[in-house]
């Protein structure tokens, strides 16, 4: 540690400083305490506004998964948060387990435990989704086998009823605590009972390993629900094929494989999460896009927030909603730091503005009136304690000084017996110049300067600065004082007026030190309290925020309210793609009628690139935005609610998953036939094309007769297909529309026009226009009408005519080798 020290005259003490100054522990074992504090270059400011500083929130997730006879049971910990949930125990069906994937996705844990004993179904489909998260670069996740004595119900039951929670009724005794557990957990729920107490017990012995905190043990913040049971279900190869997410790798190779090491391309997650003005909101609208639900009243709820957002008139208290909503954080992450006595100034800040604004947010709804369900339980919600918090953290915490002095800081007039202190801590600096002008006096001549420290356990010394080079022990003995130690060009010594300091002010600073943090334990107990109503309000103003996001992006672009109902029904007057229309001025609009009368599977034949994929993408993404709560790009649109949407339109060979494009097309071939129900929508976008022509052809026939089959029950398809003769292939039936795109030639140039119609001839006319879009993509035109020739002969049965090109080659080739031989003496 660097010493300075200054000639006495001129100066009078000495600060010793120190990286630590934030350590608000007053038996902290610092050889040097601080006297004066260096100010930190990079602390917020007092309003929050300087975000630089705050430690990205990284947030790792262990996620127990435990599935017997059909019934999944899970529980995830947030191990930065001390966050507990459990999974509402829910049927998930093998072979592919939609739900854990559903759930997987939510969760994005970090480590999946399973139990080693189970080796079936459900942990192949474990180890898949795990390791095609990872080949998508979804982050890099352990998978963890515990022993099956791990997951034994006595065990899990011992240990979920010793868990403490802060929310548990104050001194309560163990039965009493039991009692309160029972009340948040249903053990009757046996899958989901085994898979808590695993990760109870699992984080109990690997706590140090996974905190990297040696002497820490896992503490609990809160234990809420999680419940899959409304969702509609939505698998990741969707998610990814319909854009919903778009992670790309990161650039940097060495990160790869850590979490949000993947940044997020163009996809409706990124246009949505943008709007939103805080980091728990972007957060929940990942959460919100995973979860598209099929509860109605929730989506009715949610499209009223949206609806009074987009209005104009509203436009003031959105704004100011949404200036407040920047200064609302995740509280759990902030009071671990808080209860682990590491929390820095800016944290408490952090708390403040949270607990100052959400109320503030709380009141700001109630000026809204009656708008909707849940605007009303946002202006209605208790927050009085809240408020009484927020005062007492802005009584007590003084925030300008604790930024100044990297600690937290108590205001004046609070406590009197610690002003005392602070103002014989401020008498202290005058003291200390003194005293060294005193010593320095009494020192023999040949000691020019001095200064006086103060030293934990050791209390105030002088230091001297080594007169001489190579001084002997003797040397270094001055009258009346006592030598204490070297340190580098200092020598301390105990003087008489260094043991007066002792006497007089002692450890004033040490003693501040403890009393404040004194009074910061007391007022983190008071939050402790209450944060179960904090963390429940902060997760009201995510969603607030997450809908107004929405609603921003919904009027930016003239979204319009779906209808929504029970019936078997998708409707869409000229719907957009949400993603396209952002990048392309001239985006034509298209309808869709798909319902018994006006038939559910549709079969879409036209020309490469006229524009099949985007109106099937767009159709799927108006249905899946409508089970979101957001409003969709069309002119009308009523949407019946659905379970299910399954898509076969990416298929990107998966070096993890072992299996080629082909295998992966029947993979999801497969899923979709046996999941989908009347109330499904599939999506299938040249099924077939990775095999033979006919091949294709009769396995593209068996699935849609095996749909179509199903009559009534058939779910809404969407197929699009160059196989232009499927029609006799097929059952017919009046549920089978044929659509295709339009198209006109000009001058031998194909020109698209993107407008779908019903297309009588069932197919038989369309044309797949290879030729001209590869023309238009630039291949070369010799290329072009080389392969028109081919096509040509091939629909005549005759031999492909000669290449000129080539014939010349060859034949300059044939008569460079006869004259070879003819020169040549053989
Ligand atoms: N409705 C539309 N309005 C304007 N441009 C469109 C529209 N639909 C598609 N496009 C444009 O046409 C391009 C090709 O569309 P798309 O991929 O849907 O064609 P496709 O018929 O599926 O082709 P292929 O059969 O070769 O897969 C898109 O990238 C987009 O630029």
């Amino acid at each position: 540690m660097e010493q300075s020290s200054k000639d006495v005259t001129s100066a009078s003490v000495t600060h010793h400083s120190t990286n630590n100054t934030n350590n608000l522990n007053p038996n902290s074992s610092d050889s040097h305490f601080v006297i004066a504090n260096c100010r930190r270059n990079n602390e917020p400011n007092i309003n929050g506004q300087q975000e630089t500083t705050e430690e990205t929130e990284i947030e790792e997730r262990v996620l127990v998964a435990y599935c017997r006879s059909g019934r999944l049971g899970a529980a995830y910990c947030t191990l930065q948060t001390g966050e507990l949930y459990v999974l509402e125990e829910i049927v998930d069906r093998p072979p592919e387990y939609q739900l854990f994937a559903s759930l997987y996705r939510q969760v994005e844990p970090v480590c999946v435990l399973l139990d080693g004993k189970n080796q079936g179904a459900f942990v192949q489909v474990v180890k898949r989704t795990v390791f095609d998260a990872d080949a998508n670069d979804e982050g890099r996740c352990k998978l963890v086998f515990l022993s099956s004595k791990e997951y034994s119900f006595e065990g899990c039951k011992r240990r979920i009823s010793s868990l403490s929670l802060p929310t548990e009724p104050a001194n309560a005794s163990d039965e009493e605590r039991s009692l309160y557990l029972r009340t948040i957990l249903d053990f009757s729920q046996t899958q989901s009972m085994h898979a808590l107490g695993a990760l109870l017990r699992y984080l109990d012995l690997n706590w140090a390993k996974l905190s990297m905190d040696l002497h820490g043990k896992p503490e609990f913040l809160s234990l809420r629900h999680i419940s899959l049971a409304d969702i509609m279900s939505v698998d990741g190869d969707t998610y990814r094929g319909l854009q919903v997410f778009a992670a790309q790798a990161h650039p940097a190779a060495f990160k790869r494989g850590a979490r949000g090491s993947s940044r997020e391309g163009l996809s409706l997650f990124q246009l949505y999460s943008r709007s939103t003005s805080s980091k728990i909101g972007h957060s929940r609208m990942r959460v919100l896009l995973q979860h598209p639900t099929t509860d109605l009243a929730t989506l009715q709820r949610r499209q009223d927030v949206v609806a009074y957002f987009m209005r104009p008139q509203n436009d003031a208290l959105c704004r100011n909603i949404c200036s407040s909503m920047r200064y609302v954080k995740n509280v759990h992450g902030i009071l671990a730091k808080i209860k682990a006595l590491s929390a820095k100034p800016y944290q408490w800040k952090s708390l403040y503005n949270t607990l100052y604004n959400a109320v503030l947010i709380c009141e700001m709804c109630e000026s809204a009136g009656k708008a909707g369900e849940f605007l009303e339980q946002l202006a209605s919600f208790d927050n009085t304690k809240l408020y009484e918090m927020a005062l007492y953290m802005n009584r007590i915490i003084d925030f300008d000084l604790s930024k100044t002095e990297g600690k937290f800081t108590v205001k004046p007039g609070v406590d009197p017996e610690l002003d005392m202190k602070k103002q014989t801590m401020a008498s202290l600096h005058g003291l200390m110049s003194d005293t060294a002008r005193v010593e320095l006096a009494r020192l023999p001549a040949y000691v020019r300067e001095c200064s006086m420290v103060y030293m934990p356990h050791l209390g105030y010394l002088l230091g001297v600065r080594l007169w001489a080079d190579n001084l002997s022990a003797e040397d270094k003995e001055l009258p009346d004082m006592k030598f204490m130690f070297q340190n580098n060009d200092y020598i301390h010594y105990k003087s008489k007026g260094c043991e007066e300091l002792d006497v007089v002010v002692g450890d004033t600073y040490p003693e501040i030190v403890a009393h404040e943090t004194r009074l910061m334990l007391r007022l983190t107990t008071l939050l402790l309290e209450h944060l179960h109503t904090l963390a429940e309000l902060v997760q009201l103003c995510a969603e607030l925020d997450c809908l107004i996001a929405i609603s921003k992006v919904c009027k930016e672009f003239n979204f319009v309210r779906p209808t929504l109902t029970t019936e078997k029904i998708i409707s869409i007057k000229q719907g957009k793609h949400p993603l396209y229309m952002l990048t392309c001025d001239s985006f034509v609009p298209n309808d869709l009628e798909s319902s018994a009368q006006a038939g559910c599977v549709k079969i879409l034949t036209g020309p490469n690139s006229s524009g099949k994929s985007v109106y099937m993408k767009q159709v799927g993404l108006i249905v899946y935005l409508a089970h979101v709560g957001s409003f969709v790009p069309a002119e009308a649109a009523t949407v019946g609610v659905l379970r299910h949407v399954h898509t076969r339109i990416q298929s990107t060979e998966c070096v993890a998953a072992h299996m080629s494009a082909f295998l992966i097309d029947l993979r999801q071939m497969a899923l979709a036939l046996q999941e989908s129900s009347s109330s499904s929508l599939l999506i299938v976008d040249e099924f077939g094309k990775g095999t033979s022509y006919s091949d294709g052809l009769a396995l593209l026939a068996a699935c849609l007769n095996t749909l179509l089959f199903r009559g009534e029950a058939c779910p809404h398809v969407l197929l699009a297909t160059h196989y232009l003769n499927i029609h006799e292939y097929i059952v017919h039936t009046p549920i089978v529309r044929f659509l295709s795109f339009e198209y006109v030639v000009q001058e031998d140039e194909v020109v698209f026009l993107f407008r779908v119609r019903e297309d009588v001839a069932g197919g038989q006319q369309a044309a797949s226009l290879a030729r001209a879009a590869a023309a238009a993509a630039g291949l070369e035109d010799r290329v072009v009408a080389r392969a028109g020739g081919v096509m040509d002969a091939v629909v005549k049965n005759t031999l492909p005519p000669p290449d000129k090109r080539i014939t010349k080659k060859l034949n300059a080739r044939v008569e460079q080798i006869k004259n070879k031989l003819l020169t040549d003496d053989i």
